[in-house]
């Protein structure tokens, strides 16, 4: 039978054991704080961002809003970054991507203190997770290695094909594979015979970013496929990167859209806002 890998339930009991540690912290006058910067009104990053500041006031993190109009200046975000790394009251920054076009990503994301950055996207963290340091995992891939974990899914020996090569996913998903001992290879738009390198997987992770992508022929049989991908598809109706219904039966466990992946993307941003507050 096919397990389904249950994203509401593992957040839930991650962040279970995140508000028992916050409210320890609480018994000795610690807060946490994280604040929260969205550019423009997108309206998929909006129910992201409501659904971390409901996460934080379910385990008790205090989260203060910052909503900029879709067309401020660069220098204007930068100066309120900058504002945050030094407020010692705040111990994570986040700033929900997309940003608008006008606005460089990378240089947001350099200019947040790396001590700060708990979606682990800055440099000096990334470079951190090479080479096996200290310092915040980017939550995505930091939630699909807790997924395989507490899913009992040996991860150690095993191949392990990433679709998709992503600052935010692809990359560090290949590392943090490396890093629990797996074999890991990284297929990409250029990657010749996908199919081929995709069936060789016994943990497939997809992160293509187009719905319903990886059909049956790219999967082996008995394989674990993990669906990092969110899309609406022609009913209006939220689907992965893969064919669930094409897979299902073909595979010994894959994490569902929705009620997968996402979830433990925003668990394990509170975990790393519990990190911060913990560490410094
Ligand atoms: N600053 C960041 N920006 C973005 C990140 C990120 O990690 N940090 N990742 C994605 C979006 N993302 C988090 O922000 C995210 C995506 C999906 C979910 C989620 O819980 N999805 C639900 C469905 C929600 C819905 O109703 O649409 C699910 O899959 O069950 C959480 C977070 C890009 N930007």
């Amino acid at each position: 039978m096919t397990q389904i890998i249950d994203g509401k339930i593992i957040s839930k009991q991650i962040k279970d054991e995140l508000k028992q540690t916050v409210d320890k912290l609480k018994t000795e006058n610690k807060e946490i704080t994280l604040a929260v910067i969205q550019v423009g009104n997108d309206p998929a990053s909006s129910v992201y961002v409501n659904n971390k500041k409901k996460a934080c006031a379910y385990i008790g993190i205090n989260s203060l809003s910052y909503e900029l109009e879709e067309k401020v200046k660069e220098t204007e975000l930068l100066e309120l970054i900058y504002d945050l790394n030094d407020n010692p009251i705040v111990n994570g920054i986040l700033v929900q991507l997309p940003l608008p076009s006008h606005i460089n990503e990378d240089k947001i994301i350099n200019a947040i203190t790396p001590m700060k950055d708990v979606d682990g996207f800055h440099p000096q963290n990334v470079g951190a997770m090479c080479i096996g340091g200290q310092g915040f995992v980017s939550c995505t891939p930091a939630g699909v290695i807790q997924l395989l974990k507490r899913s009992q899914i040996e991860i150690a020996g095993k191949e392990c094909v990433v679709v998709g090569r992503s600052n935010i996913v692809g990359k560090p998903m290949s590392l943090l594979l490396l890093k629990e001992n797996g074999t890991v290879t990284i297929a990409h738009s250029k990657t010749k015979d996908l199919k081929e390198v995709t069936k060789r997987a016994d943990i497939l992770v997809v992160a293509v970013g187009k719905p319903k992508f990886i059909t049956n022929e790219y999967v082996k049989e008995g394989a674990v496929v993990i669906d990092v991908g969110i899309h609406r598809d022609d009913n209006n109706k939220l689907c992965g990167d893969v064919d669930y219904e094409a897979v299902y039966n073909k595979v010994s466990a894959i994490t569902p859209v929705p009620g997968g992946v996402g979830p433990m993307t925003i668990a394990m941003l509170m975990n790393n806002c519990v990190v911060s507050a913990l560490n410094f």
